[in-house]
């Protein structure tokens, strides 16, 4: 792995520690590297409501969306000290999209863990992705 991703993992593990997962007991931790060298982090947030809980990828996702980032990701490693591998679920897959397309990247999107690390393009994990572009003509501002 290159370096700068070795410190991406490492940004990801430190955000699992502050994971809110009383319920599953299955911590996570997300690290989106941005072409500028910011990184934003998030850790999975869990609700008594268990169906309401966020995965820390969209955790993630929404702190730099709400940050005002509409574009340059680049990399994405997820990791969880709980399990041995992981690769994101669906949902975040398409939330990780809609930061993705604003700007038509294809961020490298790492799993990390104990039994190895793993890499994808976004494209991969989602192939034929809904996005912002099947709306273009019908979006709004914001
Ligand atoms: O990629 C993943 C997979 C799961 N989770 C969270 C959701 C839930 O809080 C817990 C168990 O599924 O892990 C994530 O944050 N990211
Ligand atoms: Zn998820």
């Amino acid at each position: 792995m290159r370096e700068d991703y070795a410190d991406l993992v490492q940004q990801a593990q430190r955000a699992a520690e502050t994971a809110h997962a009383p319920y599953s007991r299955f911590r996570v931790g997300a690290a989106l590297l941005f072409a500028d060298g910011a990184v934003v982090t998030g850790a999975n947030v869990e609700n008594a409501s268990y169906g309401l809980s966020l995965c820390a990828e969209t955790v993630a996702v929404a702190r730099a969306l709400s940050e005002g980032r509409r574009g340059g990701l680049v990399a994405v490693a997820v990791t969880s000290p709980d399990a041995d591998t992981i690769s994101p679920c669906g949902r975040c897959r398409q939330v990780l999209n809609e930061l993705a397309a604003l700007d038509r990247a294809d961020p490298l999107v790492i799993g990390a863990g104990e039994g190895g690390t793993r890499q994808w393009r976004l494209s991969h994990l989602l192939p034929d992705a809904f996005g912002p572009d099947a709306l273009s003509g019908k979006e709004g501002e914001g």
